[in-house]
């Protein structure tokens, strides 16, 4: 079976990308990363199409009209969006394409692919460690992060919505401990990647 898109979702600073991140270097050549678009500017480290491509407003929102994105979304005041070319970069090259959006873009995919994705949302223990670990990163501005953390419990409350009857997301798992949750998310990624639609919920 082919690998089916595996769609990373969680608030700011729940630890997404650290996760995404340690599962791909276990498994380079199972995995690609679907570069997203952004009208954000980059920090400091950030490089052009490997984190992101970062491009103008009015570029993101052309290629938007033009039917170029698989899902795009205003996320936290600025444009952020996954382009069909993104994923098929990776998935032509029949690897397992991770996806890591937004609750607003992980709508519109599971409406686009049904179960032909698998979705899974990263929980934080808590606010205060979610707030810990957002201004320990130190990425963002004092408005930015109350920004961020002000849209968290709305988009932590998307685990509980339903999309035409099914759950949004198949799995949830807490990141209390890196290790543990990126194993969680390991062990659901490897099932992507052999094609499987999900089935049982895995919890850390
Ligand atoms: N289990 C954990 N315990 C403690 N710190 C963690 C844990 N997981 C991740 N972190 C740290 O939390 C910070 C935020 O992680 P990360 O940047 O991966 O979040 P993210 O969800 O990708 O955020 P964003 O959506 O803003 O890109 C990083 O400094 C990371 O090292
Ligand atoms: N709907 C989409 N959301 C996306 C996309 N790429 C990233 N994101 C989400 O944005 C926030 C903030 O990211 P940051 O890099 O500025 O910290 C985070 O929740 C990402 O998951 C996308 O293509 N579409």
């Amino acid at each position: 079976m082919p690998p089916l898109p595996l769609v990373v979702c969680g608030p700011s600073g729940v630890g997404k990308g650290t996760i995404i991140e340690l599962v791909m270097k276990a498994h380079a050549s199972l995995f690609g990363f679907s570069v997203s678009h952004t009208t954000r500017q980059p920090r400091p480290g950030e490089e052009d199409g490997v984190h992101y491509h970062f491009r103008p407003l009015e570029e993101v929102q052309k290629a938007v009209d033009s039917g170029e994105f698989l899902e795009h979304a205003n996320v936290h005041g600025n444009i952020y969006g996954t382009s069909k070319a993104s994923v098929a970069k990776v998935t032509d090259s029949g690897r397992c394409c991770i996806l890591d959006i937004d609750v607003q873009g992980a709508r519109q995919v599971r409406a686009a692919l049904g179960n032909d994705a698998v979705f899974v949302f990263v929980k934080p223990p808590s606010m205060e460690e979610l707030e810990a670990r957002l201004r320990g990163r130190g990425t963002e501005t004092e408005e930015q992060v109350k920004k961020r953390l002000g849209n968290a419990a709305g988009e932590i409350a998307a685990v509980e919505e339903t999309l035409n009857g099914s759950p949004l997301f198949d799995h949830v798992v807490v990141n209390t401990n890196l290790d543990a949750a990126s194993k969680s998310v390991e062990t659901i990624a490897l099932g992507a990647a052999r094609g499987e639609p999900a089935a049982i919920p895995v919890v850390a």
